[in-house]
């Protein structure tokens, strides 16, 4: 028998397959991880940006969910992009009482600068979903729309990592500094102590798909059982790997490379 760990990603696509269910896919699958999806939006886009979406029904969201819980045991979760409320509240109403640590990417602009959620819903999943998660991972502007407050310095960023957690109820927050000055620093607040993780910043513009990649890998390194602080150290190493070793594919901002970490040896 072939024992694996199994993680599911519920998200939307990404037909160019940089981000999104595709990149979470590609990530488990390089992780040793069965990779599991559930899909919540098809959207059109590609590397220069967002084209058009179309959500699933709710009844058909569900069904899915139903489906792969019904059937096949997984020991991590992600979401991503959770459209509106009505998605959000039946991703919630399926999760709620699975005893399964789950990551939310709290997918709100792409790289590109989409909007892929209604505004109407941030409220509820700040809420709602925050609460139940293990660990959430938002960027700046994500982290700014979640705490309502303005982000400038590395420590604003380590103050809003620790409100999330005591405020707002997440599990873990996972505040990422991609965009701040020379530096890629993210910092974990874990409920106890402050992590760092700071890598140098790459110089491409090749960053579609980061934010999906990194937390599909948290999450699959806490399918193979490490805890926090570990698991975000290697998914930090991986999507590093994966940034310096990203594609220049499409006429946009390109994808990242899932198997880089083969190159660099990331264990
Ligand atoms: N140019 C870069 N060089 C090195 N690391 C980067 C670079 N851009 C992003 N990262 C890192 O990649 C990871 C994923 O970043 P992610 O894209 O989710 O957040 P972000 O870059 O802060 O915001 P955005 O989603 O708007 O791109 C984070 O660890 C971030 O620090
Ligand atoms: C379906 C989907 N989900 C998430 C993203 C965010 O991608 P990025 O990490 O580039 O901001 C995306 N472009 N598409």
């Amino acid at each position: 028998m072939n024992q694996v760990p199994a993680a599911l990603t519920i998200a939307g696509t990404d037909p160019s397959g940089g981000a999104g269910v595709q990149a979470d896919l590609k990530t488990f699958q390089e992780l040793k991880t069965y990779g599991m999806s559930v899909i919540t939006s098809v959207v059109a886009q590609n590397t220069t940006g967002v084209q058009d979406a179309e959500h699933m029904s709710v009844p058909m969201i569900k069904q899915q969910l139903g489906s792969v819980i019904s059937d096949i045991p997984f020991q991590a979760f992600k979401t991503g992009m959770l459209a509106n409320i009505e998605i959000m509240d039946a991703v919630a109403e399926k999760i709620s009482g699975l005893d399964i640590p789950y990551i939310m990417d709290p997918v709100m602009v792409t790289t590109s600068g989409h909007t892929l959620i209604a505004e109407d819903s941030r409220a509820y999943l700040r809420k709602n979903l925050l609460p139940m998660t293990a660990l959430v991972t938002p960027n700046i502007l994500e982290t700014e729309v979640i705490t309502g407050e303005t982000i400038k310095t590395p420590e604003d960023m380590q103050q809003a990592a620790k409100q999330i957690v005591h405020q707002f109820g997440a599990g873990a927050a996972l505040v990422k500094g991609g965009h701040m000055a020379d530096e890629a620093v993210d910092f974990l607040y874990d409920g106890e102590k402050l992590h760092t993780f700071s890598t140098e910043r790459i110089d491409t513009t090749n960053t579609h798909g980061t934010g999906c990649t990194y937390s599909a890998a948290i999450a699959a390194y806490v399918s193979h059982g490490y805890k926090l602080p570990d698991a975000v150290r290697k998914a930090k190493d991986f999507i590093t790997a994966a940034i310096r070793h990203s594609f220049s594919v499409g006429q946009g901002s390109g994808p990242t490379n899932q198997w880089a970490h083969r190159i660099e040896r990331v264990k």
